[in-house]
């Protein structure tokens, strides 16, 4: 990937990582938050790492197992070769999965738990930064740092030798580990094997495979099993081959996400509705949608994954290819007219008893995942001879049937309004049939940011126009900042939006946590403020609603200078307190706005011809803790690019843990009322070149390569929006999506609360 990406002429937005896998991304995250210094949002996405680490190791362990085969018919040497194959593969799964956009960081599963030592730490977590160290020397019991570690806090908090205990799943990811290099090493010891012939396949491999794929999917099943994907029942218990029944395919907020795929689709008069492909590329073609492409994005996921589930529970000798994929729901039909001898079938379709074939095909299978939970009117049901009920069970969100495509089924509708939708995957065995649909989807998602772009190009003078027309102002361009890439703009935000957005980091600061009056774990001269906010850096997450970490400790003084308070919310954490009722919808869309507002103006000013998606939105303010300290010469933010290491030679590295895809930033003043807390821009000797006074609607818009600061801030408390754009549609901050979403939904729902009360009256 990065040959290709250095290749003269490819576009970077020619390039998705397909293979970024969770853990992946929040340990980018990680970093990110670690640079920002936000322990609690370290924290988040580090744990949240280790989590989907080692769930990715059990797979490629498992992979190890079907990769291999056995070569050759002598038997003993064969059987040798295996285990040594798979023992060499399975030790490389560390290496493997510590590849982050293909490169492969040294120790990273030591590194994260040295981080989580460090984050622990920072926020006063003892006891998990004990752990966090005994972890790490679990998986390196010569890792100086972390020993040196364990000796600063036996002194610190009178820690003995046993206080340090490891996790449970790094002693057991550990020893697993020692067991097979101790393996490897007793073979690589004692025995010699014979190189390897490559010629010597012959026809009786063929079953060897078979063998092989028989140990594969048992042993994939009992992965499954521990991913929380049960099966309910199998053929011996539904009355007919190839029949199952498997729960956990989905997670819940997967199914909701899925079923906004057939909002506004129309129910036909059978009271079936179908969304399909194709259907939502001619909705994609007409209006590029983030959310709709997200839940689009999650479908194809989905489906590969079932497909994958599929493969493997029936133990398929030929590879199943994706025929046809489609969510139909079904409800009450609105013509009662039916036609007798209507079977309803899980496809949108109804048919008469005796047009059900009778016959399993050899080539066709079919599963159908529920994406909600229907009352017991909703059953799926297996028929059988005769017109006859073989089995009938329930459906809810992620239990998922599997069946011969030739197999006789129907189902039966919910009551009332509710509907019952479902993920229904065709499969066939013959490549050719593969859903060109799937493919031109995935295809089309590419070019949606290339669509995105063609309409960014088009409108720049008319969107700067419509910024005029409202009252913002360009009031300085690079010449008057003596800078290449740098504006300021005024009357961004109106005094009710600063006044929303300060109010509401006011507010969390005053709803407390519990930890007013403790001592900063730092330093006596920092204090721990009793401020509940700041559970930063927790953007982009997928999964969880972050709450848990409401509880963690929070304080926060400024990471740059011990005399100013520093309390920030982000995007993510505005949408989860608006969705518990902390803050208001009028907040949340505030804080939305005006970010939108702060990106296009950014985008269309600069004129950019590539697209601009956030990629980090804080907002933030820092608060002079002692006010007599006016005197003070340090600065609140001293000098720095946003993407790249400022060198003491003024060179700036492009470099790791620089957030190096940030192209642009942009902060947003949201007051005026306290002393010093100047920005201004630098030369690359750190000098000041410009500075400027923040006040409420002011816009600060650059490029994140110049150099820039802030002066300390001497009395009272300054509030910004802080914004980090990227053109890397991988960094893109999926929180904006989520708030838009919740604030969508909440909107809706107080509207429906207030039509209710509406009624009752
Ligand atoms: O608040 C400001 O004016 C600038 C802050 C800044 O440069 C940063 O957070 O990177
Ligand atoms: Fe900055």
């Amino acid at each position: 990937m990065l040959f290709y990406r250095d290749k003269a002429g490819v576009p970077e937005k020619h390039f998705l990582d397909m293979e970024m896998v969770t853990y992946k991304e929040e340990y980018i995250r990680a970093m990110m938050a670690h640079k920002a210094e936000l322990w609690t949002g370290v924290i988040r996405h580090l744990e949240m790492c280790v989590e989907d680490y080692f769930v990715q190791d059990e797979r490629c362990q498992a992979d190890c197992q079907g990769k291999t085969r056995m070569r050759g018919t002598e038997f003993s040497t064969g059987i040798a070769d295996l285990i040594i194959d798979i023992l060499t593969c399975r030790l490389n799964c560390e290496e493997q999965l510590s590849a982050v956009y293909s490169e492969p960081i040294d120790f990273f599963l030591q590194d994260i738990f040295h981080y989580l030592n460090f984050a622990y730490y920072k926020v006063g977590d003892y006891e998990k930064s004990a752990e966090a160290i005994a972890s790490c020397l679990q998986l390196n019991g010569s890792h100086q740092v972390m020993k040196d570690n364990k000796e600063v806090l036996k002194k610190k908090i009178d820690y003995a030798d046993e206080d340090f205990v490891a996790r449970e799943s790094v002693v057991e990811y550990a020893a697993q580990k020692r067991e097979m290099q101790d393996l490897m090493d007793f073979i690589n010891k004692n025995y010699k094997w014979p190189d390897i012939n490559e010629n010597v396949e012959d026809e009786e491999e063929d079953e060897d495979i078979l063998q092989q794929d028989n140990v594969e999917s048992d042993d994939w099943m009992t992965r499954y099993e521990k991913l929380g994907m049960h099966i309910i029942a199998k053929a011996e218990d539904l009355s007919r081959a190839q029949r199952f029944v498997t729960d956990g395919l989905l997670k819940p907020e997967q199914c909701e996400e899925l079923l906004m795929l057939v909002e506004g689709i129309p129910v036909k008069a059978s009271g079936a509705l179908t969304f399909t492909l194709k259907l939502a590329q001619e909705r994609l073609e007409r209006s590029p949608d983030e959310e709709y492409e997200a839940s689009l994005r999650l479908f194809i996921r989905a489906a590969e994954a079932i497909r994958h589930y599929t493969q493997r529970y029936t133990e398929a000798p030929d590879a199943y290819y994706l025929k046809h994929t489609s969510v139909v729901c079904w409800s009450q039909p609105s013509e009662l007219k039916e036609k007798l001898d209507c079977y309803r079938q899980e496809h949108g379709s109804c048919v008469r008893f005796d047009d059900m074939s009778d016959e399993l095909y050899v080539d066709a299978f079919t599963t159908v995942t529920y994406l909600n939970t229907a009352d017991e009117d909703g059953d799926f049901v297996f028929l059988g001879e005769n017109r006859g009920v073989d089995n009938s069970f329930g459906v809810k969100c992620g239990r998922t049937v599997g069946f011969n495509s030739g197999d006789r089924h129907t189902l039966k509708i919910p009551k009332g309004n509710s509907q019952r939708c479902a993920m229904v995957i065709d499969y066939t065995i013959y490549r050719s049939d593969d859903e060109k649909e799937y493919q031109d989807t995935l295809s089309l998602l590419h070019r949606v940011d290339e669509l995105r772009l063609a309409s960014a190009q088009k409108s720049s003078e008319v969107v700067m126009k419509a910024f005029d027309d409202k009252g913002v102002k360009i009031v300085k361009k690079s010449d008057d900042l003596q800078g290449k890439e740098r504006f300021v703009a005024d009357g961004l935000a109106t005094d009710a939006q600063c006044n929303t957005l300060r109010n509401m980091v006011l507010e969390m600061g005053k709803a407390g946590d519990g930890y007013e009056g403790q001592k900063s774990p730092h330093t006596i001269n920092e204090m721990f403020a009793g401020l509940s906010l700041v559970q930063v850096a927790q953007s982009g997450a997928l999964v969880g609603d972050g709450y848990d970490h409401l509880k963690s400790k929070t304080f926060f003084v400024s990471p740059h200078t011990e005399h100013e308070l520093y309390q920030g919310i982000t995007i993510y954490r505005a949408s989860k307190l608006m969705h518990m009722g902390m803050i208001s919808t009028f907040g949340l869309r505030a804080f939305l706005e005006l970010s939108e507002d702060a990106r296009l103006l950014v985008e269309k000013y600069f004129n950019l011809t590539k697209p601009l998606y956030f990629d980090y939105t804080h907002l933030v303010c820092r608060t002079a803790i002692d006010d007599s300290k006016s005197q003070r010469q340090d600065l609140s933010h001293p000098v720095h690019a946003d993407n790249c290491l400022l060198q003491p030679d003024g060179s700036c590295t492009k470099d790791y843990p620089a957030f190096t895809q940030r192209d642009y930033s942009a902060i947003l003043y949201l007051n005026a009322d306290f002393e010093g807390g100047e920005f201004f821009f630098a030369h690359s000797n750190k000098s000041e070149q410009v500075s400027l006074r923040p006040k409420c609607g002011r816009l600060v818009g650059f490029n994140a390569g110049e150099f820039h600061g802030v002066r300390a801030v001497k009395s009272g408390q300054r509030c910004a929006l802080a914004l980090w754009f990227t053109h890397n549609p991988n960094f893109k901050e999926l929180a904006h999506i989520q708030a838009r979403k919740t604030l969508k939904q909440v909107e809706k729902d107080q509207q429906s609360e207030e039509k209710i009360v509406h009624e009752d009256l």
